[in-house]
């Protein structure tokens, strides 16, 4: 039997519609409008696309949309003065700076003058640390995305072996930190981890988020595993000359064959990643009030 594909399309629609629900009681009850400020500093063409989603995403929650787009060459003085200026903005809940930053920006600098409170990307340092230590923190989208999916999927993640495959800061460290929390027991294999097919062949889940095409074939997932595949990779097209296509970590074709569940690219985690920053923001913007924050669009 082939395996049941997680949408995440739709997925992430269910969580905008909520999101939308939860501003529009906001603003009728206590008159407040949630704010996202996004900062992106120059012109990488694939961060413009999603700086411009983001933008348009927010704007249909019913949220305020403030955008800052900076010149290349920004000097970093220049660019940390915008983010004091949003931190101390009292219609700014969340900040985000576009990532990758030009070469010449120190991003851990950056992503660290944001204010804890605002971070809605959940990578400032504070937010790691709290995250790590099973605190309320802001948590980065795409693994809270990923949570959400397997949440939906799964009801408890008690007690089930995932595997983890990529330790970056953004997605691998943090997701197994959050599969942790869910009672998982969490492994986290990369590139020197010796017998990862064998490892991830005995995981009840599979996160691929390893940045190499096509990695994971079905030959490395367990028979009706869970395989989350967060890979975007940009390939030449197999048959079509001078074309391209997108596809992940995972080796779907054959992956599907054996999994319970797994995650297209695209259409799988990707649209989860806005989805979570709009419900990131309108947490922020609840705890910055001290009102309830909304239930099932936190971890
Ligand atoms: N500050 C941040 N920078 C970056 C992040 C981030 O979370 N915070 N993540 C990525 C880019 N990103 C959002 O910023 C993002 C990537 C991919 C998608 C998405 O929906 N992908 C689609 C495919 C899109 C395509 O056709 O190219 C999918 O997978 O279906 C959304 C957001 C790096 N920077």
């Amino acid at each position: 039997m082939t395996a049941k594909i997680i949408d995440g399309k739709e997925f992430a629609a269910g969580v905008r519609t909520k999101v939308a629900t939860h501003v529009a009681r906001l603003k009728e009850e206590n008159h407040i409008v949630p704010g996202l400020a996004v900062v992106l500093v120059g012109e990488d063409p694939a961060s413009e696309v999603y700086v411009r989603n983001k933008h348009k995403s927010t704007l249909e929650v019913g949220m305020n949309s403030f955008e800052h787009k900076l010149p290349a060459d920004t000097s970093e003085s220049d660019l940390l003065a915008l983010i004091d200026q949003l931190n101390n903005d009292p219609l700014v809940h969340g900040i985000l700076c576009q990532l990758p930053l030009p070469n010449h920006l120190n991003e851990e600098l950056v992503i660290n003058s944001i204010i804890p409170s605002k971070d809605v990307d959940g990578f400032h340092i504070s937010n790691v640390g709290l995250l790590g230590t099973g605190q309320k923190s802001m948590v980065p989208c795409t693994p809270l995305g990923c949570l959400m999916m397997l949440r939906d999927h799964h009801g408890s993640l008690s007690g089930l072996n995932a595997v983890v495959v990529g330790r970056s800061n953004i997605v691998g460290k943090p997701m197994a930190n959050l599969l942790l929390r869910d009672s998982c027991t969490v492994t986290i294999a990369h590139s020197r981890t010796k017998n990862i097919e064998t490892l991830c062949a005995s995981a009840d889940i599979v996160i691929a988020a390893v940045g190499r095409p096509e990695m994971i074939t079905g030959d490395w997932i367990g028979k009706s595993a869970t395989v989350i595949d967060v890979g975007i990779n940009r390939i030449a097209h197999p048959t079509v000359e001078g074309k391209t296509k997108l596809v992940g970590d995972v080796h779907f074709e054959s992956a599907k064959e054996k999994a319970g569940a797994i995650t297209p690219v695209p259409g799988g985690v990707g649209p989860m990643t806005i989805a979570c920053l709009l419900a990131n923001t309108l947490t922020a913007c609840c705890r910055a009030n001290g009102l309830e924050e909304p239930e099932g669009l936190t971890a």
